[in-house]
C-alpha cells in the first residue's frame, strides 16, 4: 500500500454496512463516505452504534456485512503500514501509570518512524506536541497522576503522534473544562487546515460538532439518516425563522420565511416594539428533528406561533 497516494477516491469510504451483536441488529445499512482533507462529525444517540462504526473503521471490529475502505484498503486485513497513516482516539484509554507523557510520545512515535516518507515525515516532534495538546505542566509527571483533563489531552497526543491522514476521535472532549476543550478545537482546525489530516469524529456536544464539522452524519436506528453541512441540514430541517418580540408588556412569537418583510411591517405597524429577536433553527433543533423524523413517531419541526 502506497504511503501517500494521491488519489480523490474518499479516505474512508462504506457501503451498506451491517452489524449485530447476536441477534441484535446495531447497524442495517450505513453508507458514508469521508473525503480527504474533511472534518466529519457523527451524531446519534446513545446506543446509535457510532463507537462499533468507528472501531470497524479502525479495524477493531469485523462487521457482519458490507463494504468498507479505509484509506484504500481493508480495515479488516490492514497491515503495519496501513496502521501507521491512522490515528485513533478511544473513549478510554488506561495504561502505562507509571510512565510519564513524555516518555510514552517518544516510545509510542518510535514505531511510526519507519513509515516516515519525505513528503511526510513521522512521528510529530515530542515537544511540539506536548506543547500543541496543553500538556507542557504535565510532560514529566508519571501517567497516574494526571488530571482527568490532562489525561484526555495525552489520550489525543497519543492518537496523533504519528502524524496521521486520518483521525478518528471517539468523544475526544468528553471531561474537558472549556479552556481544554478550546484548545482541543484549535488542534482540530490546525490538523486538518494545516497539516490536511481527515477527520472522523464523534461527539454529544452539538456545539462542538457545530464549530468543527465540514460535514455533519446523524446515525438512527441502524442507519444515516442526514448527511450535510451545519447549515444545510438546519435548511432542511426549518426554512422558516422565529421572531420573537414584547409589545405592550406582552411576548409573541412568529414563524415566518420571510423575517425581513414581516420584522419591517412590525416596526411600522408599533412603536413600542422590544426585545426584538429573529432566531433560526440551530443545530440541536436539526438533530432532534431529524432524529425524530427517522423514528416511527414523526414530529413536525414546525414553530408554532404561540404568545405568552
Ligand atoms: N461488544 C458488544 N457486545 C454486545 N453489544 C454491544 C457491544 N458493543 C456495543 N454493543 C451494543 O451495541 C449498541 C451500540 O453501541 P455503541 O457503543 O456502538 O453506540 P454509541 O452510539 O457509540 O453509544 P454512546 O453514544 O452511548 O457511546 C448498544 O446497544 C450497545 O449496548
Amino acid at each position: 500500500m502506497p504511503s501517500s497516494p494521491i488519489t480523490d477516491e474518499p479516505v474512508v469510504q462504506v457501503r451498506d454496512l451491517q452489524m449485530s451483536y447476536g441477534p441484535r441488529a446495531v447497524l442495517t445499512g450505513v453508507d458514508l463516505d469521508v473525503h480527504r482533507g474533511e472534518v466529519v462529525c457523527l451524531l446519534g444517540p446513545n446506543g446509535a452504534g457510532k463507537t462499533t462504526t468507528i472501531e470497524i473503521l479502525e479495524g477493531f471490529r469485523l462487521p457482519s456485512a458490507g463494504t468498507v475502505r479505509v484509506l484504500g484498503g481493508d480495515p479488516a486485513t490492514g497491515d503495519d503500514a496501513w496502521r501507521a497513516r491512522i490515528g485513533v482516539v478511544l473513549q478510554s484509554w488506561r495504561d502505562h501509570p507509571r510512565w510519564t507523557p513524555r516518555r510514552l510520545l517518544s516510545y509510542l512515535g518510535g514505531y511510526y518512524a519507519p513509515y516516515a516518507t519525505p513528503d511526510h515525515p513521522r512521528p510529530y516532534e515530542v515537544d511540539w506536541l506536548l506543547t500543541t495538546v496543553g500538556l507542557t505542566d504535565g510532560a514529566d509527571r508519571k501517567i497516574a497522576t494526571l488530571s482527568g483533563g490532562q489525561r484526555r489531552r495525552l489520550d489525543v497526543a497519543v492518537g496523533v503522534i504519528g502524524r496521521p491522514e486520518l483521525l478518528f476521535l471517539d468523544e475526544p472532549t468528553a471531561g474537558f473544562d472549556p479552556e481544554a476543550r478550546r484548545d482541543f478545537h484549535d488542534l482540530v482546525h490546525r490538523l486538518s487546515d494545516l497539516e490536511g489530516t481527515s477527520i472522523l469524529l464523534t461527539t454529544h456536544d452539538l456545539g462542538e460538532a457545530e464549530r468543527l464539522a465540514d460535514r455533519i452524519l446523524i446515525l438512527n436506528e441502524g442507519r444515516i439518516v442526514a448527511d450535510g453541512s451545519p447549515d444545510a441540514l438546519a435548511r432542511q430541517v426549518a426554512g422558516r425563522a422565529e421572531v420573537r418580540w414584547t409589545c405592550a408588556g406582552e411576548v409573541f412569537v412568529h414563524a415566518t420565511d420571510e423575517p425581513v418583510p414581516f420584522v419591517r411591517e412590525l416596526l411600522a405597524q408599533h412603536d413600542d416594539i422590544s426585545d426584538l429577536e429573529v432566531r433560526r433553527a440551530d443545530l440541536e433543533d436539526t438533530y432532534l428533528a431529524m432524529v425524530h423524523r427517522s423514528e416511527s413517531t414523526p414530529r413536525s419541526p414546525e414553530l408554532v406561533e404561540v404568545t405568552r
